[in-house]
């Protein structure tokens, strides 16, 4: 990690590696949230006394537990599932379910914690939670996503309801998983509650959530570009990843006129000079949702450059949006951004940038909204499914889309509130304006509640 010159941080930082041994990426994402709030505290008695930092850093609870399930060849399979509740100060915890081979309590842990401060910026009562399990999906069949799906309900169960803990999708869980684990939920528990979002339509899910962490990366980067008088439309974006965020923010910078030049997945990037049209990312779409296939084969079916094993942070675009996974943008990474003349980055993946990154970005003077600012439009959708449930009500894609542009500004006015920078007037430190103004809120109602 980057040196750390402060002395209180860096004593706040030794204690949270001592108290969470071997948990590197939870450690970043703590990191990236203390630079700014210790000095923001230091002359606040009552914070201090109340420890509320260090109390922000401990989960509530965290639940690990072990998830059989039998394959198609009638063997046993024993993976590992979790679910960390890090924060319900504001709301039940909410945050996504992830099913990765790299899933560890390290990273849980971190996406948690994130999922606080970014929960905190909606300005909905959402604590912060996140799940997972170390499942791999790629190559397995639609039963047997099915049966893992219901094993590992079976027991999240236990720790999850509409006012306690309510999951959602992320990496490895979209709508289908999404609907194997809400129909487990109801046979066992035989309640029709909005205990899980991302759901279907027909059974209570939100129109524009699938859609919501994507456009909301864009609204971002629509809001950052607007106060500095500028606009998409015909801007060059390099887009990363494939999967569901990935593809949303594709499709709305097309909607706004940009050029998207790049997406990739982990064995590449494809790169087409004069932008992806509708139908290139239609076929992109295809290939990923329906035919569970590689990137590299975009050369032949859409006439696309295959950089195998590149990220496409070298190649020349004018604004970054990296969308597919933590600390994909690394040291030499921001150095080509910078290099190829980078303005703009909006981050739709959770922490992908190193810290090593985040200070050769900030160095150079680029626009860079952090995820817990960029990609809150996800949670915020979300927020507003568990709404529609409880109301009973469905509102129109138009309905939704207005509210979810509106939290978006909103969020995008605070980390301006908030994120000042002394020795340029004109500058916003967006990392410091979310960390400032997700903090708030949720120290506040923490200090509301005495020492508990
Ligand atoms: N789905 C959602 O609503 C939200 C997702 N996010 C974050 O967005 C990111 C992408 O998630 P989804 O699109 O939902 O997942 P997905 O399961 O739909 O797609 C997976 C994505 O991860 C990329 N990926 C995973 N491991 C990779 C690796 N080693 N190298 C390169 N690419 C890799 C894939 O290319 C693909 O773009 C994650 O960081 C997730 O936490 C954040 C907020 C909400
Ligand atoms: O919609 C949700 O609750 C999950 C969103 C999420 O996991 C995230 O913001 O990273």
């Amino acid at each position: 990690m980057s040196t750390i010159k402060d002395k209180d941080l860096a004593a706040f930082m030794e204690a949270v590696i001592a108290r969470n041994p071997g948990e590197p990426e939870f450690h970043q994402a703590v990191q990236e949230v203390a630079m700014d709030i210790v000095p923001y505290i230091k002359d606040n008695k009552r914070m201090q006394e109340m420890r509320i930092l260090e109390r922000m850093t401990e989960p509530d609870r965290i639940v690990s537990f072990r998830v059989v399930w039998q394959d198609d060849a009638g063997k046993i399979q024993v993976n590992r599932g979790y679910r960390v509740q890090q924060n319900n100060a504001i709301g039940p915890y909410k945050g996504g379910i992830r099913f990765h081979p790299t899933v560890t309590q390290s990273v849980l842990k971190f996406l948690a914690f994130e999922q606080v401060f970014k929960n905190s910026l909606t300005g909905l009562p959402l604590g912060g939670g996140k799940g997972g399990a170390d499942f791999d999906p790629k190559g397995k069949s639609d039963a047997e996503i099915m049966r893992f799906c219901q094993a590992f309900m079976t027991e999240l169960s236990k720790y999850i309801g509409q006012f306690t803990d309510v999951p959602a999708g992320d990496i490895g869980v979209g709508g289908r998983e999404v609907g194997y684990m809400f129909g487990q939920f109801k046979r066992l528990k035989d309640t029709f509650e909005g205990v899980l979002t991302g759901k279907g339509i027909e059974f209570g899910g939100s129109r524009i959530r699938p859609e919501a962490t994507g456009y909301g990366v864009v609204y971002m980067m629509e809001a950052m570009l607007d106060r500095i008088g500028e606009k998409l439309d015909g801007k060059v974006c390099l887009v990363s990843g494939s999967g569901n965020v990935a593809q949303f923010c594709a499709e709305k910078l097309l909607d706004l006129g940009a050029k998207v030049v790049s997406m990739s997945d982990s064995s590449g990037t494809v790169y087409k000079e004069d932008g992806l049209s509708r139908d290139d990312l239609q076929w992109i779409m295809d290939l990923k949702n329906e035919r569970g296939g590689r990137l590299s084969e975009a050369e032949k079916g859409i006439g696309a450059k295959f950089y195998k094993g590149n990220r496409p942070w070298a190649l020349p675009g004018e604004l970054a949006f990296p969308c597919a996974t933590q600390n994909e943008i690394e040291e030499a990474d921001a150095r080509a951004l910078v290099k190829t003349g980078c303005r703009g980055i909006s981050e739709g993946a959770n922490m992908p940038s190193t810290p090593e990154a985040i200070d050769i970005i900030r160095e150079a003077g680029i626009m860079h909204a952090p995820s817990k600012a960029a990609n809150a439009g996800g949670v915020a959708v979300s927020g507003l499914e568990m709404s529609q449930n409880s109301l009973r009500m469905s509102w129109s894609r138009e309905e939704v889309d207005e509210h979810l542009k509106k939290i978006i500004l909103n969020i995008h006015t605070q980390c301006v509130d908030k994120g000042g920078c002394d020795h340029d007037v004109n500058r916003i430190d967006y990392f410091k304006g979310a960390n400032i103004a997700g903090f708030d809120k949720v120290a506040n109602a923490m200090l509301a509640y005495g020492a508990v």
